[in-house]
């Protein structure tokens, strides 16, 4: 199914829409290719969206033109209705963006750099206080929260930093491969998180190389290549309509067995 006729599908279903993109494209000086090419998508307000494709497919970089970090070359996004340029400050107050590469300062304890954010933010006194105690709580570090996240394993790393995503209780959770390096515990705790952050009506988008993970989590996925979007839907209704037993083998079929090397 082409990106366009995704769109219309999406539209006619989603009448009150958090995320809507309409042909993003997004051509890198000196690519042969575009990296995005006429991706359109709507996402309901409190959908688990998981964005599915190889390395390279485009996926980190829809979710940073959806999250207003940077201006698609041609196309439109909006969130809850509104758009980029006369309400990005509002927008990005309600939108967490939670980054592939850690956005952590080393030398700080967990709890300095959950200050540090959060005083970023304009949080102060009590609030601040409350807010840091939830936040460790949420990803649970309250043990080991006066040392050095330059101690911290891979997972406690994941899991402050999305800690640190949520402390302005987005509308939106923008995640950029959030379970990528961690164990199984720690996965485990992210999974719960993210749950009950849907349960509570945050609309979630994520990304993935975990097809099992996103089968499990999201309540639509789509599988992207090349920039455009090549399949989309609820993942039990991929598979009923499809002669595959799982995610994997449907995203295999769509992208090919090739080595994505680059
Ligand atoms: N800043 C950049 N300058 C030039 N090319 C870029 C830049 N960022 C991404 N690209 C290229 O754009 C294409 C899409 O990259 P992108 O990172 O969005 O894909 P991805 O699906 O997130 O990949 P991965 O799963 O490896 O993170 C790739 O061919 C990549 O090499």
């Amino acid at each position: 199914m082409g990106s366009t006729a995704c769109m219309k599908v999406s539209q006619a279903y989603i009448a009150d829409p958090a995320i809507e993109a309409e042909a993003l494209s997004r051509h890198y000086k000196g690519q042969p290719e575009p990296a995005v090419d006429r991706f359109s998508l709507t996402i309901a307000k409190g959908e688990f969206y998981g964005l599915l494709g190889p390395n390279g497919a485009g996926k980190t970089t829809i979710m940073s033109m959806l999250a207003g970090l940077q201006p698609p070359d041609s196309g439109a996004v909006r969130i809850h209705g509104m758009r980029y340029g006369r309400h990005t400050r509002l927008i990005q107050s309600k939108i967490g963006f939670v980054p592939q590469e850690l956005a952590l300062y080393q030398r700080l304890t967990g709890m300095e750099n959950i200050w540090y954010f959060a005083r970023l933010l304009g949080l102060r006194g009590k609030e601040i206080k409350s807010r840091i105690e939830q936040s460790l709580e949420f990803c649970q570090l309250q043990d080991r929260a006066r040392q050095p996240v330059a101690t911290y394993s891979g997972g406690m790393k994941r899991r402050l930093n999305l800690a640190i995503g949520l402390l302005n209780d987005p509308w939106i959770l923008f995640l950029d491969e959030p379970t990528v390096g961690v164990d199984t515990q720690s996965r485990h705790l992210i999974h719960q998180q993210l749950r009950r952050l849907q349960q509570t009506g945050t609309t979630i988008l994520y990304t993935t190389h975990y097809l099992e993970e996103a089968q499990e989590l999201c309540s639509r996925v789509g599988i992207l290549d090349q920039g455009r979007i090549l399949k989309e839907g609820a993942p039990e209704l991929l598979l009923q309509r499809s002669e595959y037993q799982n995610l994997e083998e449907i995203f295999l079929e769509l992208t090919g067995n090739a080595l994505r090397d680059h």
